[in-house]
This record gives structure tokens, C-alpha cells and sequence, in this order.
């Protein structure tokens, strides 16, 4: 008899969905095995109006195949200047589920980013005052602290004052990757939270860095040494409520990974179950994987869990070295591998 393991449908809490040809490639592969997504809005241009928000959650419905069952959880992208009053009204119409702080200069498309928290102090009290989730892109930009730092130097410059200032606002700090924010998330009242990625908790630098570079196992945060990664595995597996499954699925053309200047970005959409699923497995814990991929994040976010179940069976699962999307090739996460279960919807 083959082992399965049925839970209730995950939600993926922090995913990048694109626009375009890129939207009709990988909608597919997130509403397969999730019913609902936070839907990152680092567009070009940004995600900063209710009147964007709700296109884009057209554009996305638009590319789920028929038959599927999915939601798009919108967020609305931060701005040095966003009025507080569209957040509060996007939040009240149901269109922005929660809104993304990206420091300027972090990341994929963050240019339009934050400057300084204090820019955004108004909106901020205003999503305290509604009880509207705020998703933070950890990382300080300033170019004389080491990459490998930046999220650590984050907690200590800019979430822990922050947090202070006002206590009462929902926190998701985003794809941790260092024991410095599992020990800050642990400690912190349970008004924050964090999302951990597959691949933070399979790799560390050296997927990047040994035996040539990898450009595929390049995203950000950067993954960090291994003791940082065991440190997410045990935030993970362990059962605490305040850890949930955000995969942080970032597609970007073989050709725009594959570069001189390669773009930050995993692609982990098509088996991000298989991918969660084999580190429960491995540390012992597959009576945790519902929690992680399936509770915690609707109690973090005042949602309903969802009422339809999944099942993954102990089943070989080949990765494909590519996959086609948009008229483009696209290297998943674990390309080439082989995992030990298999999703069977
Ligand atoms: N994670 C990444 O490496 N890249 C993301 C942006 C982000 O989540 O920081 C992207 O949009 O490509
Ligand atoms: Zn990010
Ligand atoms: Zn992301």
C-alpha cells in the first residue's frame, strides 16, 4: 500500500504571480495545489491603487483554468507617498487583503519601495487601526552592510523599532532566512508572524556558491549558512502557529537567470507541496505539515481554513530540467531531482 498523507488545501502566502504571457504560464501551476495566494504586487508599474489591485485580480482570474477553484489575495505595494486613505478603502472594499513593505532597492522591481518607515508612519497606523496585515521584505539596502547581513541588521534597524511604535500591527516578516528571525518572530507577541520558503529550508550558500555559480538557487533574501537553515527547518516542523508556508515562487526567464547579472528568483510553484512535504518528512514531522501549510495562515490572517482536502502520495516524483510558460523556459526549483512524494490533487 502506498503511504499517503490528506490534509486540508493549502494557501501559498506570498507568491509572484507576473502579468502577461508569465501570468497565463504559472497561474496554473499555484492554483493546482493551493486555493488561495497572496499575490505580490511588484508589477511594473507597482500595485498602488484599489483600481489596479482589482485589474490585476481580473487578469489573474482570467488565467486560472476552468474547473479550478482560486483566490487571489491582493496586496497593495507600499510607496513613499501611497495615501493612507486608499489602503483603508482597498482593505474595506475586500480588494487589498494586506499591504507590502519593500525597502527601496531590496529586491525584484522595488524601486518605487520605501525609502524610510517613517515615510509610511500614517498608513502604517492606519492598517494597526483596521487590523490589515503589513508583509515586510526584511532587508536593509544601504550599500555598506554585507548582503549576507541585511535581514539580521533589519530586525535590528527597522522591524523592532517599528513594532514598537506600534505594537498592535499584524506582521508577516516574509521568506525568512536567518536564526535571528526565528528567534525575533518566537519571541514577538502574536501579532507577528513569518513565512518560510521550500528552498530556505533545503539550501544553503553553498547550493549557490560551490562547484561553480547557480544561478538558479539565487534569490532573496540570499539562503545563508546551514545553521540558518536548521534553524528554519526547526521553526518550521515545529508546530508553532506563528510559522506558515509562503513559497515565494519568483519566475524569471532561463535567459534573465542565466546572465551576467542574473535576476533574484526561484520558481518553486509546480511542486512546492512535494518540496514542504520532504523536509517534514525528514525531520520527523509530518503531523505538523497541515498546521504550517494549512491552518496557521488563515488564523494568522482572520480567514477561514479551507473546507477541501489534498492528498500527496510516497511516490517518486521527477523534476523536469525545464518547464514551458508564457513562450518561455523557465528552470523550476529542484530541476533534474527526483522527490520522494507526489502530489495527486
Ligand atoms: N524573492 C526573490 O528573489 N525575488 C522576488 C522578489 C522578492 O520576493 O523579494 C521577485 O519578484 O523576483
Ligand atoms: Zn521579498
Ligand atoms: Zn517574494
Amino acid at each position: 500500500m502506498t503511504q499517503t498523507i490528506t490534509i486540508r488545501r493549502p494557501d501559498d502566502w506570498h507568491v509572484h504571480l507576473r502579468d502577461g504571457a508569465m501570468l497565463e504560464g504559472v497561474t496554473a501551476f499555484t492554483a493546482r495545489q493551493f486555493a488561495r495566494a497572496i499575490v505580490m504586487p511588484n508589477l511594473t508599474p507597482p500595485v498602488t491603487t484599489v483600481e489596479a489591485g482589482e485589474a490585476y485580480r481580473t487578469r489573474i482570474m482570467a488565467a486560472v483554468p476552468e474547473g479550478i477553484r482560486f483566490t487571489p489575495l491582493m496586496t497593495c505595494y507600499l510607496t513613499d507617498n501611497i495615501d493612507p486613505e486608499e489602503v483603508r478603502r482597498g482593505f474595506a472594499a475586500g480588494v487589498f487583503t494586506a499591504a507590502k513593505l519593500y525597502p527601496a532597492g531590496a529586491t525584484t522591481n522595488s524601486d518605487s519601495g520605501v525609502t524610510g518607515v517613517a515615510n509610511i508612519r500614517g498608513v502604517l497606523e492606519v492598517m494597526a487601526e483596521i487590523g490589515m496585515v503589513l508583509c515586510v521584505h526584511g532587508e536593509v539596502t544601504s550599500a555598506e552592510i554585507d548582503i549576507f547581513d541585511r535581514e539580521a541588521v533589519f530586525i535590528e534597524q527597522v522591524l523592532a523599532p517599528l513594532l514598537a511604535d506600534l505594537p498592535d500591527l499584524k506582521v508577516v516578516f516574509e521568506h525568512i532566512t536567518t536564526e535571528d528571525a526565528v528567534r525575533f518572530v518566537e519571541a514577538a507577541p502574536a501579532n507577528v508572524a513569518a513565512t518560510i520558503t521550500p528552498q530556505h529550508l533545503h539550501i544553503n550558500r553553498n547550493a549557490m556558491l560551490v562547484g561553480g555559480m547557480r544561478p538558479h538557487a539565487y534569490c532573496l533574501p540570499v539562503a545563508k549558512r546551514e545553521k540558518h537553515r536548521l534553524a528554519l527547518r526547526r521553526a518550521a516542523t515545529s508546530g508553532s502557529a506563528k510559522f506558515f508556508l509562503g513559497t515565494d515562487s519568483a519566475p524569471h526567464t532561463r535567459a534573465a537567470k542565466e546572465s551576467a547579472c542574473g535576476c533574484a528568483g526561484i520558481f518553486n510553484a509546480p511542486y512546492a507541496l512535494e518540496s514542504y512535504l520532504a523536509v517534514f518528512e525528514a525531520e520527523n514531522a509530518l503531523d505538523h505539515f497541515e498546521g504550517f501549510a494549512s491552518l496557521h495562515g488563515p488564523a494568522f490572517y482572520g480567514l477561514p481554513v479551507n473546507e477541501d482536502m489534498v492528498t500527496l502520495e510516497q511516490r517518486e516524483c521527477a523534476i523536469p530540467d525545464t518547464i514551458a510558460a508564457g513562450g518561455d523556459v523557465l528552470v523550476p526549483f529542484h530541476a533534474g531531482q527526483t522527490l520522494g512524494w507526489t502530489f495527486s490533487g
